[in-house]
């Protein structure tokens, strides 16, 4: 009873602590949420809160940061469930508690296997793949190592040898047998629960025994990185931080260290099972204090800053400065620390205790639950990344400082702090000949904004950022009017696009995906279609090589050999246009797909392909390198599908599509209306240029083929097929400047969203043009024939200055 006392009135001091501490956090948090769009967690909690709770409640609830902490708070309470697990063993199985089994040495070491085996898939299989995907490989493995040496350096630093890990561990068994001896096998109830007196006296008579654990506990505070590395995967990723929490939950519970290192001793010494329970629960959430008044095992722990506080003390030390970027390399340290602890600490114990064959097979055993449970959550969160997707780096050198792109702004964008988004109309004229008869070359362009989740800078919410992601983009365009670059250049390798869809009903759409991308740019365009519509796609152009493969008298396996031999061929596929919602259609486009996927493709989906999406998200969920282009009808089912609250009267595009990406595994996602609205679940772009009042169909067609144009150039830059200042830059992302009244700050941009943003100003562009050449007769075939002289006139700016 007292032992419950003393456990409430801590974890009361524990919120006060809190309380105390929340207006840092939020002051800190509010600097870093240059993260946008970590929500598809968000958005569950707030579906079940708002049920029972005010919006305002359950949307203060369901803030990105408080999910981010209370994920680090679970994580943490799986020390909690370990003293549950000793108690089940202690009260139902009979050993490890008194030490009156022999098998509690076995006991011990198999679940340090465990422990070891779920700490290495996490960090593997999750915590270097989510680095890697924001940072590059190679950045990710040097901060994993930064890790390694850190576990290295406060190794030497604080262990003393006489602490030796075994030694540790075997004062831990001395200390059980030791208790065993000096106490009756098995207790009666009333004798075991405690007495102040009889506590004072154990605790004394512990002191020596349990100072090894204690120490061996201190000098793992590398573990307290965990609570601030779930912190920072939830930021970086709601569903990461709610895998990372349940992985480290699972190793808490095991973990002698954490839970039965806190509960078999204290078992021993007498502790009633409540007792026992509420220490552990306590250690969980990081009452140190307290638990250095209660108990011997703490005495060396004045120190211990447990998870909960360790996020907390680390947001406020470090929250200001938390980037994407710099979340990923914390990601990447934390895994070398948890690899360290894994390799070095609990398998040499476990096999020490347990012998090789157990902990081997413990250790498998832990990779197996934690991959079984964090399957479960992807299932129903869907996947936060695509572990094959670790060419899709934002790869920077910034200290070479030219091995990502810089691109300074030169226009004005909005920062959109969510309620008062205030846009701001740039100023920049964009042509450099200087001829003001075209007022495509005069305007203002391009007007565009990024939207963020929270305040860059500034509370006033007034300072802007320009990103100039178009001029960005056109760095990445072929510069077929350098001698040196065109004379290199092969055919095909300007862009090699395959187009699947056209069907009995449709010839037009997949047309007009191809020649818009030949008109773009693109060096070959391939379409595989019906054989009903190949023949009329033919006759539209010669210079479409249209193949009539989706052929439903033909063996579906043979249709797919087929097309795997243009896939190999190829840099980008569009599917849909004009593909229709025929099953077989369908099925065949789902296949290629995958293979597509195999390949490692970009994929455009639009039309039926995004039907196809619809009714089946697990095609697409994941791949980074798909972008889906849907206009409002398409995007309203896709969030309809996802679960996504969105309602285009709300006015309220960006955070749905946001949402959509994050929830596709970080998909790119252009959803297309007056303004063209871009992410790629890091970033949104709203890019407001003006097009054109018609809304003839076909022209969402030749928006996929531009987009796919864009694509394929992106992968020939980072294949170093061409740059226009002869360096090459193998990274995805390009790193813009941001330019406010105070401060100047670098943004990564995907070569996604450059190459959506690109395509939306193009075609916008166009639409208008072709309109004020024919006003209401404009089609899409009108703005195919203009698409080429107005792209010259936006992205060759460069290439006229040259010339003249
Ligand atoms: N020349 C050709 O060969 C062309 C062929 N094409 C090919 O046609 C195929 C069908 O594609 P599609 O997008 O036209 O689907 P479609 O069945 O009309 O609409 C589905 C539903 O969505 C809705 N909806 C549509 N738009 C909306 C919006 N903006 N905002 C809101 N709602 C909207 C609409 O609802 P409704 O307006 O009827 O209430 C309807 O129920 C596809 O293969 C495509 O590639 C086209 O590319 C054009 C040129
Ligand atoms: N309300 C609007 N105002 C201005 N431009 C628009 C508007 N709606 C769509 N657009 C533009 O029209 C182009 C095609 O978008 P749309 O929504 O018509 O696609 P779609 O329905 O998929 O086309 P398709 O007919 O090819 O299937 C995009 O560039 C988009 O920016």
């Amino acid at each position: 009873m007292q032992g419950m006392t003393a456990t409430i009135k801590a974890n009361n001091a524990n919120l006060k602590l809190m309380g105390a501490q929340h207006e840092t956090i939020n002051r800190c948090v509010k600097n870093f949420q240059i993260v946008a769009g970590r929500m598809a967690i968000n958005e569950v909690v707030f579906a079940l809160l708002s049920k029972t709770l005010s919006g305002e409640t359950a949307t203060a609830l369901s803030d990105t940061r408080v999910v981010a902490f209370v994920l680090s708070v679970i994580a943490s309470l799986g020390t909690f469930l370990g003293g549950l697990v000793t108690l089940f063993l202690v009260r139902v199985i009979g050993i490890g508690g008194d030490g009156t089994s022999g098998t509690s040495g076995t006991l011990v070491g198999v679940l340090q296997a465990f422990s070891a085996g779920v700490m290495l898939y996490m960090t593997f299989m999750d915590l270097v793949p989510e680095a890697s995907a924001e940072i590059g490989s190679r950045e990710t493995m040097l901060y994993f190592f930064v890790g390694v040496g850190i576990f290295g350096l406060l190794e030497a630093v604080f262990l003393d040898d006489s602490h030796s890990h075994a030694d540790t561990h075997d004062n831990l068994h001395d200390h059980i047998l030791e208790k065993s001896s000096s106490q009756p096998p098995k207790k009666s109830k009333k004798s075991r629960s405690r007495s102040p007196s009889k506590t004072k006296q154990t605790i004394k008579a512990d002191k020596h025994e349990t100072v090894d654990i204690t120490s061996e506990k201190g000098k793992k505070q590398l573990l307290r990185t965990k609570g601030l590395g779930v912190y920072l995967s939830a930021l970086s990723d709601a569903r990461l931080g709610l895998q990372l929490a349940i992985a480290i939950c699972l190793h808490n519970i095991p973990l002698m260290q954490e839970g039965m290192a806190v509960a078999i001793p204290l078992y021993a010494a007498g502790g009633s099972s409540f007792y026992v329970l509420g220490m552990t629960f306590a250690n969980g959430l990081g009452e140190a204090t307290f638990m250095h008044q209660m108990t011997s095992i703490q005495l060396k722990r004045t120190t211990k800053t447990a998870e909960p506080i360790g996020v907390i003390i680390g947001v406020a030390f470090f929250g200001s400065y938390l980037t994407p970027s710099v979340l990923s390399r914390s990601l990447a340290v934390v895994g070398g620390i948890m690899c360290c602890i894994s390799i070095h600490e609990l398998q040499p114990t476990a096999i020490r205790y347990a012998g090789q064959s157990r902990a081997s097979a413990s250790l498998f055993a832990g990779m197996f639950v934690v991959f079984c449970a964090l399957e479960a959550v992807t299932e129903y969160f869907g996947h936060p990344h695509s572990h094959s997707e670790i060419d899709h780096s934002h790869l920077h050198n910034r200290n070479s400082n030219h091995h990502h792109q810089h691109i300074a702004s030169d226009s004005i964008v909005n920062k959109v702090p969510k309620e008062r988004a205030v846009e701001k109309e740039s100023n920049i004229v964009w042509s450099g000949d200087g001829d003001s008869s075209s007022d495509l070359k005069s305007e203002k362009f391009p007007t565009a904004k990024f939207v963020r989740k929270g305040s860059l800078a500034g509370e006033d919410g007034t300072n802007s950022h320009v990103p100039s992601i178009v001029k960005a983009a056109s760095s990445r365009i072929p510069p077929l009017n350098d001698p040196a670059v065109s004379a290199a250049l092969r055919k095909g390798q300007s862009g090699r696009i395959l187009v699947v869809g056209g069907s009995e009903e449709y010839s037009g759409a997949p047309f007009y995906a191809g020649i818009a991308a030949l008109r773009t740019g693109a060096d070959i365009c391939h379409i595989a279609c019906h054989p009903l519509s190949s023949a009329a796609i033919k006759t539209y152009s010669a210079d479409l090589i249209v193949h009539p493969l989706i052929d439903p008298t033909i063996p579906i396996d043979q249709i797919i050999l087929d097309v795997i031999d243009i896939l190999k061929r190829v840099h980008v596929i569009i599917v849909g246009p004009g593909l229709s919602r025929n099953a077989f259609m369908q099925e065949v486009a789902t296949r290629i797909i995958e293979h597509a996927r195999e390949l490692g493709l970009y994929i455009v989906l639009d039309a039926d392909g995004l039907f196809l999406v619809q009714e089946k998200p697990s095609v697409i969920s994941g791949y980074r390198k798909a972008v889906l282009t849907p206009n409002s009808g398409e995007f309203m089912r896709l969030c309809d599908k996802m679960n996504i609250p969105f309602s285009p009267l709300a006015k309220k595009e960006e955070e749905a599509v946001l949402a959509l990406s994050k929830s596709l595994g970080k998909v790119t996602v252009i959803l297309k209306g007056h303004n063209d609205v871009i992410s790629d679940g890091q970033l949104c772009v709203s890019i407001s240029e003006t097009g054109s009042p018609r809304r003839c169909g076909g022209q969402g067609d030749l928006l996929s083929g531009v987009i796919a144009t864009f694509l394929g150039w992106m992968k020939g830059f980072q294949e170093g097929l061409y740059s226009r200042d002869g360096k090459v830059r193998h990274e995805n992302a390009i790193t813009i400047d941001l330019q406010s009244d105070s401060a100047v700050e670098s943004v990564d941009v995907s070569s996604e969203i450059l190459a959506c943003a690109s395509g939306s100003v193009l075609l916008k562009r166009t639409s208008r043009r072709a309109f004020d050449m024919k006003g209401r007769s404009m089609t899409a075939t009108v703005m195919a024939d203009t698409l080429g002289q107005v792209f010259s006139e936006v992205f060759d700016e460069a290439d006229f200055k040259k010339r003249n």
